[in-house]
């Protein structure tokens, strides 16, 4: 008899995603993102990071004091660096992400055609930037759905 308690697909590419934040070098904020297509294959994952090239060192990864100072002229976000990762046409896709988009990323997933947004959190839920990235996934014509995410232990 087949085992009874495997992990759902929803966990299986969330985990794909929390696994990539885990990657991440900002120190507030990981995010981790997977995109599937519509044979459920893996076909673009990224964290935020810092474009190739630049040295995580040697830039501030704060969040406060002069625009240049901080990090948010210089990070790429993980749902850019999944799209800019992915081995194929992103149409008709879904992406898992651990934090829903923000408008510039969202921009980006309407453009590259991804039909689907599956996320876990929302903690910018109200911000200017926020309401945009609504406005285009509906306008966009996106699904999406909230998820809850489950305890992942991985064995030896
Ligand atoms: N969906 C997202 N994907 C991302 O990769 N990010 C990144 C950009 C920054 O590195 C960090 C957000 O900065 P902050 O919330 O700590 O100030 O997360 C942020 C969002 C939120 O929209
Ligand atoms: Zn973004």
């Amino acid at each position: 008899m087949k085992r009874k308690d495997y992990i759902s697909w929803d966990t299986y590419f969330m985990g794909v995603a929390k696994l990539s934040a885990l990657r991440s070098k900002d120190p507030s904020t990981q995010v981790g993102a997977c995109i599937v297509n519509e044979e459920k294959r893996i076909v673009g994952i990224g964290y935020n990071g810092l474009p190739k090239g630049l040295d995580d060192s040697s830039f501030a990864w704060e969040k406060e004091g002069s625009f240049l100072e901080t990090k948010y002229p210089y990070v790429v976000h993980a749902e850019a660096n999944a799209i800019l990762n992915s081995t194929q046409n992103l149409k008709g896709s879904t992406i898992y992400v651990t934090l829903f988009p923000c408008n510039e990323c969202m921009k980006l997933i309407a453009q590259s055609g991804i039909k689907e947004i599956v996320y876990v959190s929302n903690k910018d839920e109200g911000k200017d930037f926020n309401v945009a990235s609504f406005k285009i996934m509906e306008a966009a014509g996106i699904k999406y759905r909230q998820i809850k995410m489950e305890e992942i232990t991985l064995n030896e």
